[in-house]
């Protein structure tokens, strides 16, 4: 079953698969540590490798403070380079930013999992975050 959101401003009807799709959408996208694949412990590793905060075998999540306390501004500097990573590499994150705080959760919708763009996703956000 699929539900159907209107994408803003694009009139163009995105379609949202309710469940994980198919394993494997390409070499970036193919879901690490999963079933059989003969390099899942390799694979394992490198999701390991993140130091995951919370983290499951299909999400990781990170926790950003910024020092501007109350003030947003440097949240939003940090969001905005992270939004333009995202765009550049076709790779979205789940966020949620409230003052200087921004909980990020990555993982690869499209392989129900995670895949090496969350793994590259997450070595930006650990550099990009040292600044903050
Ligand atoms: C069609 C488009 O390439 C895909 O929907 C991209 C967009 N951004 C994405 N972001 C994330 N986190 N997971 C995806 O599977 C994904 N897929």
């Amino acid at each position: 079953m699929h539900s159907r959101t209107m994408s803003p401003g694009l009139g163009v009807p995105l379609a949202h698969a309710s469940r994980p799709r198919a394993v494997g959408d390409g070499a970036e996208g193919n879901r690490l540590g999963g079933g059989g694949d003969p390099g899942r412990h390799l694979q394992r590793a490198a999701i390991q490798e993140l130091q995951p905060e919370r983290s499951t075998n299909s999400r990781v999540a990170r926790s950003v403070k910024t020092k501007d306390g109350v003030c947003c501004s440097e949240a939003f500097g940090f969001m905005t380079r992270v939004a333009l990573q995202a765009e550049k590499m076709n790779h979205h994150p789940e966020w949620f930013n409230v003052y200087n705080k921004v909980q990020i959760t990555l993982t690869t919708h499209d392989c129900g999992g995670l895949s090496k763009r969350d793994i590259k996703m997450a070595k930006f956000i650990d550099k990009t975050s040292i600044n903050c």
